[in-house]
Order: structure tokens, then C-alpha cells, then sequence
């Protein structure tokens, strides 16, 4: 299993977000998770990536438990398993692109794959854009340098966190297929969190976040 979630459950002070929610991936699958806006999607992903502690229940990323742990080893676990793809790119603006993937990859453990930063440029039809800033990065440009930094540190999990919802629909369908081309590629499975509900017809398997709790649904 990639992931594992058993019985999470979360509030933020006296609202419950996450009740008793459970949730598999098996190493290599490709999934949806579709819910409503305010249904806890961006909670659930940071509670996966281990930025935040849930209330109860248990996760854990290619057998290794994210929960019961502290916040240094869960940034650890965080850098060594999971490849995170978030609507607005997270690199350093004082760096190139070539330097921030190098610097993504000494902190997932991977920095002597060296190569590994120009195939994934390359890969992701960058190489034009080796030696610019993130500023410089058009809107289709930056989408693929967030997918190049995901890939690097080679995650067993990547999480796509509403990758498409700002895409006219040929660039969503790009973006959905290239996601799961490098997921396939890297071997690593891949959980896309989203309300686009166009995404449904290009993921494996397409599940509701069910109301996360009655109460965050209301
Ligand atoms: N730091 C916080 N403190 C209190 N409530 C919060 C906090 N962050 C989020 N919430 C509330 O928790 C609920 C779930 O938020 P979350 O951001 O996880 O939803 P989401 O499904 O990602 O929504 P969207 O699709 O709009 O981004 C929302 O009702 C939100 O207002």
C-alpha cells in the first residue's frame, strides 16, 4: 500500500472536518478524490502530508506511519516519500529552475541522481526554461516545473492538490495526462485531490470525499 488511512478523524476548534474516514491506495494506482469546496480536501492532503496532526486514526505512506510521530519526522517522511503538486508552484524565486529541483532533491536524499535534473526537464518540455526564475515561468510552464519538482526526490505518492481547476480544457487534459504518464513513469501512485469534476474522465478510479462529516457539509 502507497497509503493508508484508518478512521481520521480532525476539527478545527469546535468543527469537525474529518470523521472516521478511511481510505486505501495500492502501490501504482491512480485515484480521484472529488469533493465540494469547504468539504476538508486541502485539510485531508495537509493531514496526509503530515503538516498537520489529526485527532485520531492513523496514516501511514509505503508502510511507514506519518502519525504518532513528530513534526521533524514527519517532515523527513514527507521529503523521502510523497511528491507534492500545489495549484501555485512552491520554488525559491532567488533560484533558477535547475537550482530549485537540485535543491528539492537534496532534501528528499536523492542528490546523487544528478542527471536526474535535466532528464526531468527535458521531460517536461523545459529545457528552454533550465536557467529561469519561477517568476519568469509562464502559467503551462510553471504547472510542469511543479510536476518536475514533485517527481524528483522519485515519491511513492504524489499529490496533486486542484492541479486543473484554473485550466481551459485542453490544458487540463494535458496536465491530467502528464501527471499520470510521470506517476506511471516513476513508478508512483498518484492522488489527485479536486472539485473539477472534469478530471472523472481521466482517472483510473474516482471516488466521492464523501460529506467529510455531516457537520462540514452543512
Ligand atoms: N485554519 C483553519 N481554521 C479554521 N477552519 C478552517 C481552517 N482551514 C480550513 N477551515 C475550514 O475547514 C473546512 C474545510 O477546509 P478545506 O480548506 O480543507 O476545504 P477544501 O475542500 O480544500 O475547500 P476548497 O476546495 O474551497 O479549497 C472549511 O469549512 C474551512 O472554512
Amino acid at each position: 500500500m502507497s497509503l493508508t488511512i484508518r478512521n481520521l478523524a480532525f476539527r478545527y476548534g469546535g468543527r469537525q472536518i474529518l470523521d472516521d474516514f478511511s481510505f486505501d491506495m495500492a502501490a501504482g494506482e491512480q485515484s480521484l478524490l472529488i469533493g465540494a469546496s469547504g468539504s476538508g480536501k486541502s485539510t485531508l492532503v495537509n493531514l496526509i502530508c503530515g503538516l498537520l496532526s489529526p485527532d485520531a486514526g492513523t496514516i501511514s505512506i509505503a508502510g511507514e506511519s506519518m502519525t504518532g510521530i513528530g513534526p521533524s519526522q514527519r517532515d523527513d517522511l514527507r521529503r523521502r516519500r510523497i511528491g507534492l503538486v500545489f495549484q501555485t508552484l512552491k520554488l525559491v524565486s532567488a533560484l533558477d529552475l535547475t537550482a530549485n529541483l537540485r535543491l528539492a532533491q537534496r532534501l528528499s536524499g536523492h542528490a546523487t541522481e544528478a542527471e536526474r535534473v535535466p532528464m526531468l526537464i527535458e521531460r517536461l518540455g523545459l529545457a528552454h526554461r533550465a536557467h529561469a526564475h519561477p517568476r519568469q515561468l509562464s502559467q503551462g510552464e510553471a504547472q510542469r516545473a511543479a510536476i518536475a519538482r514533485a517527481l524528483i526526490g522519485r515519491p511513492d505518492l504524489i499529490i496533486a492538490d486542484e492541479p486543473t481547476s484554473a485550466l481551459d480544457h485542453a490544458n487540463m487534459e494535458k496536465v491530467a495526462a502528464l501527471l499520470r504518464e510521470c506517476a506511471a513513469e516513476v513508478g508512483a501512485s498518484l492522488l489527485i485531490v479536486t472539485h473539477d469534476d472534469r478530471l472523472r474522465d481521466h482517472v483510473a478510479s474516482v471516488r466521492h470525499i464523501r460529506a467529510l462529516s455531516a457537520e462540514a457539509a452543512a
